[in-house]
């Protein structure tokens, strides 16, 4: 199908207020989409159907999903497009900023008093798309930050989401099995190699060593690479590789998920402690943001899992954009604050046309 075509189609699934998912795999040129043919909340705990998922930060052992057997499933190549590429500058919310750089304070205090060791912190800024164009925005998305998993997803129980999200969660293919530990945030600087402070690798390593603890159980073979810088659109980030062999049994699809999710590079460390900090402190509801998503197989032990990061939820003509940072002890709030609104960049190429 060709790709005019196959927006059309999904735009008209989407004026019926039907659910939908469309995708495209990192590095992909292909995009697919599932368009469910009824409005019912489908749900899944163990991930056995062919299926996407769609689950939030708050997961509870039980996700969203639109099943692919039942679903009309479209798919085109990604043309390369004319795409605007604008980016835009918004006006800055001294109120929201003050706040945000608040919040960041008290977490580091937590730390130096607590024994919380990370938490990430987050936001989600509105901005107004008067003149949302479903065509220009899956062009956009698509052409955003290649290297990216880019999706649309659309429930009426959830509203429309999108994201270009440089996170694996895990992929696994029946006997192997891949993830990453992705952290620490630069400004990406063409033909300039990142140095990377030992408070970012220290960061970047809780996240790793909570991983590879956490696989422990589920793996029998378990090897990490070196931390590498990982470029994702404008921003480069630190990534660590880290590859194993299931173990028979016990690693099963959700039971991977959920040792995994949320990871330090989403949540904290440890993990429960800074759930409850963000829960309780963070004084919005993330919703889908940091949650999971992706397409699952159970019974043939497939699947391809990403952590929903760089994302937006678009209501009526409003835009939010959600951006978190890792805070550990030596973070300050002036620098949290400017990388969550370097983070923005990514949504915001996305719906500059339209704003
Ligand atoms: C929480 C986000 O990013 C995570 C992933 C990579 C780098 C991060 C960081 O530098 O703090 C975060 O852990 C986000 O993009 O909203």
């Amino acid at each position: 199908m060709i790709l005019p075509q196959f927006i059309l189609s999904v735009e008209k699934h989407w004026q019926k207020n039907l659910p939908f998912v469309l995708f495209s795999q990192p590095n992909d040129n292909r995009v697919t989409a599932y368009l469910q043919q009824d409005a019912v909340a489908y749900s899944t705990k163990d991930f056995s159907e062919e299926s996407f998922v769609f689950a939030p930060f708050d997961y509870k052992e039980e996700a969203l999903c639109i099943l692919k057997d039942t679903a009309t499933v479209l798919e085109s190549n990604i043309a390369v497009q004319f795409t605007t590429q604008k980016t835009i500058t918004l006006n800055s919310d001294p109120v929201e900023e003050q706040r945000y750089k608040d919040f960041i304070q008290n977490i580091i205090d937590s730390i130096s008093t607590k024994s919380v060791v990370k938490v990430v912190a987050s936001r989600r800024k509105a901005v107004s798309i008067p003149n949302i164009n479903f065509e220009l925005l899956v062009n956009e998305l698509l052409n955003t930050n290649l290297s990216a998993f880019r999706y649309i997803w659309y429930h009426p129980n959830t509203g429309l989401w999108c994201g270009a999200t440089p996170e694996v969660l895990f992929s696994c293919d029946g006997i192997s099995f891949s993830t990453m530990a992705l952290a620490a945030t630069q400004k990406n600087i063409e033909n300039k190699t990142p140095v990377w402070s030992y408070k970012e690798q220290f960061e970047q390593q809780l996240v790793t060593d909570s991983i590879v603890t956490n696989l422990q159980r589920l793996t029998s073979v378990l090897k990490t690479s070196r931390p590498k810088s990982h470029v994702a659109g404008s921003l480069v980030h630190l990534k660590t590789d880290i590859q194993g062999v299931l173990k028979n049994g016990r690693s099963t699809i959700p039971n991977i998920a959920s040792v995994l999710h949320p990871t330090p590079a989403v949540c904290g460390s440890p993990t429960k402690l800074a759930k409850s900090i963000l829960l309780k402190n963070e004084g919005y509801d993330r919703e889908y943001y940091t949650g999971f998503l992706g397409t699952v197989n159970g019974k043939k032990k497939l699947a391809s899992l990403f952590v929903n990061l760089r994302c937006m939820k678009i209501q009526d003509t409003t835009a939010y954009i959600y951006v978190g940072g890792g805070i550990i002890q030596g973070s300050e709030p002036e620098a949290e604050w400017e990388e969550t609104e370097n983070k923005m960049a990514t949504m915001l190429s996305v719906i500059a046309p339209m704003v």
